[in-house]
């Protein structure tokens, strides 16, 4: 239950806690998938340097060893597991062990994933199905697990889910564009079911972020990246870091079924192709 609502003062106002402080996650623990790169490695980096104990997660052991090593170096906290998100079971061995070695995590950043450009009549069905599970499947085996920890041992817990910029859809990538609505609208849903156990559930739309990621797009389409914003540029991944703070911590308390979309202004104004733009539209 709830409790009574009662008005803020000045006296409240004065200890507050205030996002960003130093400490702000210390005795956290955050796990961060697909931490070895980008924009999950500079949100790893992020919540370490606020005072957390971080866990970042991928399938490549070499990029997350390189990771909790430049992170440790800093004297801050971190870890590594080696997890395919697509791996139901593994998800559900990876959060067991957690629990066991750190008491289970308190902030999910569910970050991993990725698609290849194509445009869709091309697809091939391993392809699509490829896409889907990376984006979609995977993304929701850490979301159940973490939420039944948390249901499990009383805990309260927060996901902030890494999706893309869909409401007007992703030439190019209609299987990520698909499997990204899909978990905006799990996340919509979870957000309800799961606020009883204190589980808050936000999205970060990230518009075009210039991460190691831009490797999988052909030369022709990249260049025209920085065109489809008004601001008529990159982000970078420490911006969307900054947004996975803030919907962790208590400057989001009353936030929850959210998509804080951070694209320049990218989702108003201009063109994405991730395949290129085909010549019927130039
Ligand atoms: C740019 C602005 C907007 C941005 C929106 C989003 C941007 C970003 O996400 S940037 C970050 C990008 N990072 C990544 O995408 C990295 C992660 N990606 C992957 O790991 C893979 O692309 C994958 C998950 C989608 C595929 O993984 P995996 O299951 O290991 O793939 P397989 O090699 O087994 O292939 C399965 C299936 O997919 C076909 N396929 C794979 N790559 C391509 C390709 N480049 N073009 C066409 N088809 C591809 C592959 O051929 C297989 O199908 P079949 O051949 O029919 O068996
Ligand atoms: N950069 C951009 O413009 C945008 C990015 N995004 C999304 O943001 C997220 C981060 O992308 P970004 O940092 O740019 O790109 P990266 O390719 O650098 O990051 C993706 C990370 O996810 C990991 N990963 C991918 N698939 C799996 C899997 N099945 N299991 C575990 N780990 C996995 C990769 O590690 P490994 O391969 O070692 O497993 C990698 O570290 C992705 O979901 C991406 O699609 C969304 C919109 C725009």
């Amino acid at each position: 239950m709830a409790d009574s609502p009662r008005v803020m003062g000045d006296a409240d106002f004065a200890r507050a806690p205030l996002p960003f402080s130093a400490t702000g996650f210390a005795g956290k623990t955050v796990l961060v998938s697909g931490g070895g790169s980008g924009i999950g490695k500079a949100t790893a980096w992020l919540f370490a340097r606020l005072g957390a104990q971080v866990i970042v997660t991928g399938r490549t052991e070499e990029k997350l060893v390189t990771t909790v090593e430049a992170i440790r170096a800093q004297g801050l906290l971190a870890d590594y597991r080696v997890q395919d998100i697509r791996d139901y079971d593994g998800v559900a061995t990876l959060f067991a062990e957690l629990y066991g070695e750190y008491g289970g995590v308190d902030v999910l950043i569910n970050n991993a994933g990725g698609q290849f450009p194509q445009p869709a009549i091309d697809f091939s069905k391993n392809g699509f199905d490829a896409v889907v599970a990376n984006n979609l499947n995977g993304s929701w085996y850490m979301m159940q697990h973490a939420a039944l920890q948390w249901r499990d041992s009383a805990k309260a817990g927060c996901i902030v889910n890494i999706v893309a910029v869909v409401p007007r859809g992703m030439a190019g990538g209609a299987h990520t564009c698909a499997a990204r609505a899909g978990v905006i609208h799990l996340s919509k849903t979870v957000a309800v079911e799961w606020a009883e156990y204190g589980i808050r559930v936000n999205c970060v739309a990230p518009g075009v972020i210039f991460s190691e990621g831009m490797g999988v797009y052909s030369e022709e389409a990249r260049s025209a990246f920085d065109q489809s914003n008004p601001m008529r540029r990159f982000g970078t991944p420490w911006d969307i870091a900054q947004s996975c703070v803030f919907l962790s911590d208590s400057s989001a308390r009353f936030i929850t079924g959210e998509v804080l979309t951070v694209d320049g202004g990218g989702q108003l104004w201009g063109d994405l192709w991730m395949a290129g733009k085909p010549d019927y539209f130039k």
